[in-house]
């Protein structure tokens, strides 16, 4: 591999940005860097966020979103999309044609709430994430809130995690992850695509700071996809570096704070 890093596989995101860096667009970038990918990103929403909660959101254009979008994709290239807060119907459906115009694998983590409770999504938008947006994904990876909202479906229990699963599978991902990080006891995830069944279990992590977890998680699935990993395998990788994160999560502010990204850089360093 070359010094200068020119074998690294592109990967693109396209997302809000969080002005606090925990989540959103930067903890997209982060997640890229220390994964040993080219992070790029296409602006959907601009937010002022700090560690105690979402202040202000502002959309961008359809037209702005489209313009990145091209720009990347035209000349650069991308291995991996991953897609996360996008606000507005008008915006789920544009990013939605646009992925279904990209020959690359992706990432679709509907993000609808933040940890405060903060909407990142409108009400309106949630029909054209069910029709438009979940069909294209590779991978849906949606957190019990999501699951909720999108089916209905109110998981209280690991085994309410196969109905979950089965629900969001209806509208067309070729998988999904149902994160159960919001359940009591052991953080399980499951990853299925209707046939295949994975567990993914860790120890549940006393730590508080855990802002950006989901959209690490699905960040780290898209690198494993653009370094050609199989789904399985990219999500086990990425439940690992996310683990990892919120172990090294550490106080910013007065609120939640973030997770880590840069502790699987740190790792053998020490
Ligand atoms: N306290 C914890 N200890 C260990 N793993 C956790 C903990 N909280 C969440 N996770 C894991 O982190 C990943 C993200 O899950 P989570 O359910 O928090 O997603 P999310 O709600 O979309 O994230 P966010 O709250 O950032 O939007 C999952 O793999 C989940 O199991
Ligand atoms: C721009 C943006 N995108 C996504 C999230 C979800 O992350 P969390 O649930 O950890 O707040 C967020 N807070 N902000």
């Amino acid at each position: 591999m070359s010094e200068r890093g020119t074998d690294l596989p592109n990967v693109l995101t396209v997302a809000g940005s969080d002005s606090g860096g925990g989540a959103g667009i930067q903890a997209d970038l982060k997640t890229m860097l220390a994964l040993g990918t080219h992070g790029m990103s296409v602006l959907t929403a601009v937010t002022a966020q700090n560690s105690l909660g979402v202040q202000g959101a502002w959309e961008l254009p359809v037209e702005a979103v489209r313009a990145q979008y091209r720009s990347v994709v035209d000349d650069i290239g991308v291995q991996a999309v991953k897609t996360g807060m996008l606000a507005s119907a008008e915006l789920v459906e544009t990013v939605a044609e646009l992925i279904a115009g990209t020959d690359a694998p992706a990432v679709v983590d509907p993000v609808g709430v933040s940890k405060h409770g903060d909407a990142l999504l409108a009400a309106s938008a949630l029909d054209s994430v069910r029709t438009k947006l979940l069909p294209v994904a590779t991978v849906a990876t949606p957190n019990l809130d999501e699951v909720a909202q999108l089916t209905g479906v109110r998981v209280e229990t690991e085994t309410d995690l196969r109905r979950a699963a089965a629900a969001v599978l209806e509208y067309g991902p070729r998988w999904v992850l149902i994160k159960g990080g919001h359940l009591a006891g052991d953080a399980v995830d499951l990853l299925t695509d209707g046939g295949e069944e994975h567990w993914l279990r860790a120890p549940r992590l006393d730590n508080r700071h855990t802002h950006g977890t989901g959209c690490t998680l699905a960040s780290a699935v898209a690198c494993g996809l653009a370094q050609g990993q199989s789904v399985p395998e990219a999500v086990a990788a990425a439940k690992e570096y996310v683990t990892g994160a919120i172990r090294a999560g550490f106080a910013l502010g007065g609120g939640i704070g973030p997770v880590d990204h840069g502790w699987a850089l740190r790792r053998g360093t020490a």
